[in-house]
């Protein structure tokens, strides 16, 4: 299967670029940025002598002739764009943005501030969350990718939420990502200067993934209100830990509470339920599509803590996005996936 990559300088490019490279079916056909005719390996020197591939135009028509599927890799309110372009076109499109993912525009408008994507897309557009909507991402043409820390947090909440064992307005999320979750582009938030030997709290009670949380909550329990959702910078380049808590209804030690979780995800390759008394920590995912989730009831307040890792460029991001591509074209989800995590 041919694919094509719009966005291909970005983090989120690169790194799909690196999955794809020795993805057993998909073959990289194009790539693509506002750049035309620059070597990725010009902006991305470790790819010299790997992929010196150049970058080509924008032709919508093209792409769709010449490609299975397209990744936008692209920033939102960019994808929107795009979703012009290439809607009615006899191609896949899997947007690693967040232009699809809400199906309220209006909610789009409010917390992204910006003009929502092409409607009838968006409500066409599937939410990529590979554990929970694989027949829907099977039969879709559009498929939303998750947000980073939607992953880790709602792969974390599911089955507790889905059971409706919580108070449905306990749901407190501090959730912390590596610098590469903001992109290539340059930032002063990002600087070296700024990030090292420091740990900040940024976008309080306004981070554009609450209403992408609240969404898909909501879809497995009607009950849900609305959370408490924190992100903070960390001085890692790669990961997301999300450590969240909820008020559990009825008493449950935790070695029920793991079990549960162990038979929701026990058929998924990508989501390791780890045992009692082991809480994972960022580099048990570093550079692979995994998410890791530990858990523990405190019994003298009976709220459930659940920590969640994933590495936001794969499971957050590209790794997710190829996952989602695997069970669109029918293959096994982990098709090119298996990366071990790296370590130390
Ligand atoms: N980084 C992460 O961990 C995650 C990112 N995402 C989402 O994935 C998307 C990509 O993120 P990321 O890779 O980090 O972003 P980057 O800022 O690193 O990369 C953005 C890419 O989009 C390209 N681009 C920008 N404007 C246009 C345009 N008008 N037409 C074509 N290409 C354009 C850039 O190309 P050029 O170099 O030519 O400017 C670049 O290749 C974003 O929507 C982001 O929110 C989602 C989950 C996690
Ligand atoms: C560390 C960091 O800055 N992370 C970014 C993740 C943005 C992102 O992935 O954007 P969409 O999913 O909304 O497209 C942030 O918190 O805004």
């Amino acid at each position: 299967m041919k694919v094509s990559i719009i966005g291909t300088t970005g983090y989120g490019g690169v790194e799909l670029l690196r999955i794809l490279h020795s993805h057993p079916e998909f073959d990289i056909h194009s790539i693509h940025s506002t750049k035309e005719e620059v070597a990725i390996s010009d902006e991305y020197p470790h790819l010299y002598g790997i992929i010196d591939k150049k970058m080509s135009s924008i032709d919508a028509d093209k792409i769709a002739d010449e490609s299975d599927l397209v990744f936008f890799a692209t920033p939102s309110g960019v994808s929107s764009s795009l979703v012009d372009q290439f809607k009615g076109k006899d191609i896949k499109v899997i947007d690693l943005s967040g232009d699809l993912r809400l199906k309220n525009t209006s909610d789009y408008l409010k917390w992204y501030k910006k003009t929502p994507a092409n409607e009838a897309i968006v409500d066409e557009a599937v939410y990529g969350l590979s554990e929970w909507n694989k027949e829907q991402v099977k039969a879709a043409n559009w498929v939303a990718n998750p947000g980073c820390y939607p992953t880790a947090t709602l792969l974390g909440l599911a089955p507790v939420v889905k059971e409706g064992l919580i108070d449905p307005r306990s749901i407190i999320v501090d959730a912390k990502s590596g610098t590469s979750g903001a992109g290539r582009a340059a930032s002063r938030a990002t600087l070296y200067a700024e990030v090292n030997e420091n740990f900040k709290i940024y976008k309080v009670n306004e981070h554009q993934h609450i209403p992408e949380i609240e969404q898909q909550l909501m879809v497995w329990n009607s009950e849900i209100q609305p959370i408490t959702f924190s992100t903070h910078l960390l001085p890692l380049t790669r990961g997301i830990m999300a450590t969240m808590y909820v008020q559990l209804l009825a008493d449950w030690e935790t070695e029920r509470v793991i079990d549960l979780y162990q038979s929701y995800y026990e058929n998924e390759p990508f989501v390791r339920v780890r045992p009692q008394g082991y809480f994972p920590s960022i580099k048990d995912v570093s550079s692979s599509n995994y998410c890791d989730i530990g858990l523990h009831v405190d019994k003298r307040t009976n709220r459930l803590t659940i920590v969640s890792v994933i590495d936001n460029l794969m499971k957050g991001a590209a790794g997710q996005a190829v996952q989602n591509a695997n069970i669109m074209f029918g293959l096994e989800s982990h098709s090119g996936l298996k990366f071990m995590p790296l370590y130390p």
